[in-house]
C-alpha cells in the first residue's frame, strides 16, 4: 500500500511506515503527478484536496485529514468518486478550548466585570464547544450554547438563539465553515451583527476566518467603534487582512489547535481509521510517543492564592499556556503570507493541561482544577 502524507503530520513517520510504503510531501509542492499509484492520501488543512489535485489519482482508496475542519477537502467529489474520507473529529478540541480559556484570562483586565460574573456565548456546541463548556463549568463561569443544527437533531442540552448568544459578555465561535444549507456560517458575524455588539463584549474567533466578515470588522473599527477581538483565524489565510491585526487584543496564526497532543491525536486517529479500513492490526500507540511535559508537575502553593480568583486562575493557566506570548510573536514583525506560514510551521507546540499534574496540597478548590483538565 502506498501512503502519501503531509509532512506537518506529527509522528507520521512512527505510524504510517508500519502500514506500507509511506512518503511525506509538502503542501507547497504537491502536484497531481504525486498521486499516481497512491492508495492513501493524508493531509492537514494546508493541502486543498480538489478534483484538480486528484486528477491523476488512479488507485486512491482513502483520503484522510488529521484535522477537525474539512473545508479544504471537496467532500462531495470524494463521495462521487466513492473514495472513503475521514477527518480526525475532536482531535484538537481540548487545545482550542484551552486557547480560549487562556485568551479570556489574558484579556480580563480590559473589562470591569470579573470573569466569573460574565457569561460566555458558545456558538457551535460540537467537540470544541463542549470541551470549552466543560472547562468553564470547572471554573464556575456561566455559559450558554447556540447550535441550531444540533438542536434540530434532538440534542437534549438547552440552546439559545444566535441573537441571545451574540448578546453575551464573551462570544466564542466554534462552528465549521458552512456555505450552503439551512445553517450557513460564512459571514455569520456580519456587519449587522457587529453593529449590535457592545463595547464591553469580547468576540473570539478560533474556528474559521470566513465565519467573521473581517472587512466589516475593520470598517467598524476604523469608524471609531470599539470592538474587542481575539482572532486565531482569518479570512483568506495566509493572505490575511493585515490592517485588522493592530486592532486585536489577541491575534495569532491559526494555532489554537496546535498542542502536541492535538496534532499527535490527529495523526493517530487517521492511523486507527486506516487500520480499520484495511483490516490491519494496530501496533503503534500514541501514549508511547508523547514525551513528558516540562514542567510535568506544579505545586499549587507556588502559583495560587487560596481560591479561584481571576488572578489565580490566570496565573496557573498561563504557566502552561499564555496566549499573550503567541500574540507578541505574531505582532512582532510585519505580516504577509510568508510570515504567516512561517509562524505556523515553526510553532513551538505547547502542551495541554493534562500533561501537567498538580500537587494540590490543602487547596480547597482543587477538584475544579482537575476538572479544568490538570492531572492528579
Ligand atoms: N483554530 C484552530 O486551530 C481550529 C479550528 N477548528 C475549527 O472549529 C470548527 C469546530 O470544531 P469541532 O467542534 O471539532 O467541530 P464539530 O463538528 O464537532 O462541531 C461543530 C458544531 O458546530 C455546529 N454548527 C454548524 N453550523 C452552525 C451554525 N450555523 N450555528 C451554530 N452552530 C453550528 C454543528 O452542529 C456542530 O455541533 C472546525 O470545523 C474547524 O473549522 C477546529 C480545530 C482547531
Ligand atoms: O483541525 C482544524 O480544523 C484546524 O484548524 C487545525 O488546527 C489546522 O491545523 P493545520 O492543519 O493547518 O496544521
Amino acid at each position: 500500500m502506498k501512503i502519501l502524507y503531509e509532512d506537518s503530520m506529527l509522528y507520521a513517520d512512527a505510524f504510517f511506515p508500519k502500514l506500507g510504503e509511506a512518503k511525506a510531501f509538502s503542501h507547497q509542492s504537491i502536484t497531481p503527478e504525486h498521486l499516481i499509484d497512491v492508495d492513501v492520501l493524508l493531509v492537514r488543512s494546508t493541502t486543498p484536496v480538489t478534483p484538480a489535485l486528484l486528477s491523476k489519482a488512479n488507485c486512491l482508496q482513502f483520503v484522510g485529514t488529521a484535522t477537525a475542519g474539512a473545508n479544504h477537502v471537496d467532500v462531495s467529489f470524494l463521495e462521487q468518486q466513492r473514495i472513503p474520507f475521514s477527518t480526525a473529529a475532536g482531535c484538537n478540541a481540548i487545545a482550542v478550548a484551552e486557547y480560549v480559556i487562556s485568551a479570556i484570562y489574558a484579556t480580563r483586565k480590559k473589562f470591569a466585570t470579573p470573569v466569573r460574573e460574565r457569561t460566555v456565548g458558545i456558538v457551535g456546541a460540537g467537540h470544541v464547544g463542549t470541551a470549552l463548556a466543560s472547562k468553564l463549568d470547572a471554573l464556575g463561569v456561566n455559559y450558554v450554547l447556540c447550535d441550531p443544527p444540533l438542536a434540530a437533531k434532538g440534542d437534549k442540552r438547552e440552546f439559545v438563539s444566535f441573537k441571545q448568544a451574540m448578546a453575551c459578555d464573551i462570544i466564542s465561535l466554534h462552528t465549521p465553515l458552512v456555505t450552503q444549507g439551512p445553517h450557513p456560517t460564512h459571514h455569520m458575524v456580519n456587519e449587522a451583527v457587529l453593529e449590535s455588539l457592545r463595547d464591553d463584549q469580547l468576540l473570539i474567533n478560533a474556528c474559521r476566518g470566513e465565519v467573521l466578515d473581517n472587512q466589516a470588522a475593520l470598517s467598524r473599527l476604523e469608524q471609531g467603534h470599539p470592538l474587542n477581538l481575539v482572532l486565531d483565524v482569518w479570512e483568506n489565510e495566509p493572505t490575511i487582512l493585515t490592517s485588522l491585526i493592530p486592532h486585536c487584543l489577541i491575534a495569532t496564526a491559526h494555532i489554537a489547535g496546535h498542542t502536541l497532543e492535538g496534532k499527535a491525536r490527529g495523526t493517530s486517529m487517521l492511523y486507527q481509521q486506516l487500520c480499520q479500513q484495511f483490516s490491519l492490526p494496530e501496533t503503534v500507540t500514541l501514549e508511547a510517543l508523547l514525551p513528558e511535559a516540562n514542567p510535568s508537575c506544579l505545586t499549587l502553593a507556588d502559583v495560587l492564592d487560596n481560591h479561584l480568583s481571576d488572578n489565580s486562575v490566570a496565573q496557573l493557566v498561563h504557566q502552561i499556556y499564555n496566549v499573550e506570548q503567541d500574540h507578541q510573536a505574531f505582532t512582532a514583525h510585519a505580516m504577509d503570507a510568508e510570515r504567516f506560514r512561517y509562524i505556523r510551521k515553526h510553532y513551538a507546540m505547547r502542551r495541554e493541561f493534562s500533561a501537567v499534574s498538580l500537587n494540590a496540597g490543602n487547596f480547597s478548590e482543587s477538584e475544579a482544577l482537575y476538572k479544568l483538565g490538570f492531572s492528579r
